[in-house]
């Protein structure tokens, strides 16, 4: 089960500000890190580090500038760094899944569709997927009576678990989870870290951000400091 899914090796981010005279922010400097199936690697450094940075990189929204970067698909494989946007797309429909804190609401899709969507793409059966979406709708406690309705007014809580029940529709091998349980009260956050350690169990690699000691310790296997560069199994 502890097989590699991840490995950066001498991964490094720059970013440009072109609008404001070139200036450079050198933000990561050769990361070395691997990320396993069936465990969890918690990011973690101070404010400003460059961790949301990082999970984009892995989900293809910035590109390295030195180093590499790489996700397995199958038993493939894939740079990052420098992969063109066929593969980046087929990993993202197949292997990597990211769950962020806010739910990109489509006007006039009902909540039952954007949680399904993720399934229905795999070629699920409409039965299956429904059935799935209800179970998980459920447990995170949306009411039966917001599910026909699209999410666009919904609250930021009921926002956030319906991302949350779309993210986890489907097993990915890979996923990225940057601060899923924000702005959740205890109950529903206990449901999310639930739902992580089935996602372990069935051999998902999680990479994820979170501010909260107490999901971390239930989540975490292993730490990296990215303002450090250190992987640790001591999860604080
Ligand atoms: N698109 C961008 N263009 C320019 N600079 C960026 C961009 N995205 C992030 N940065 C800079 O990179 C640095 C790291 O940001 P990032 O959001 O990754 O940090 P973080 O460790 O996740 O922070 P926090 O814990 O506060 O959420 C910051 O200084 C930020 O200003």
């Amino acid at each position: 089960m502890t097989d590699v899914r991840i490995q950066a090796q001498n991964l490094s981010k720059q970013f440009i500000l072109h609008q404001q005279n070139g200036v450079q922010l050198d933000v990561l400097q050769q990361l070395n890190f691997t990320a396993k199936s069936g465990e969890c690697l918690i990011f973690s450094g101070r404010s400003g580090s460059g961790k949301s940075t990082l999970l984009k990189m892995i989900y293809g929204n910035y590109l390295a500038t030195g180093g590499s970067l790489q996700v397995k698909q199958g038993d493939t494989w894939v740079e990052m760094v420098g992969a063109d946007p066929r593969s980046v797309v087929q990993l993202r429909r197949h292997t990597i899944g990211y769950v962020s804190q806010f739910l990109k609401t489509i006007p006039r899709v009902s909540t039952l569709n954007v949680v399904m969507e993720p399934a229905l793409e795999r070629g699920w059966s409409e039965d299956a997927a429904r059935e799935r979406a209800e179970d998980l709708l459920g447990r995170l406690n949306i009411p039966s009576r917001l599910w026909a309705l699209a999410p666009s007014t919904f609250s930021g809580g009921e926002q956030q678990r319906v991302n949350i029940a779309r993210g986890f529709m489907v097993d990915w091998d890979v996923l990225l989870l940057d601060e899923p349980t924000a702005s959740l009260d205890e109950t529903n956050r206990q449901v999310v870290v639930d739902l992580m350690q089935e996602a372990k169990a069935k051999g998902a690699a999680m990479v994820g951000i979170f501010h909260d000691q107490t999901v971390r310790q239930a989540i975490g296997d292993k730490q990296f400091n990215v303002s450090a560069n250190e992987v640790s199994s001591h999860v604080q």
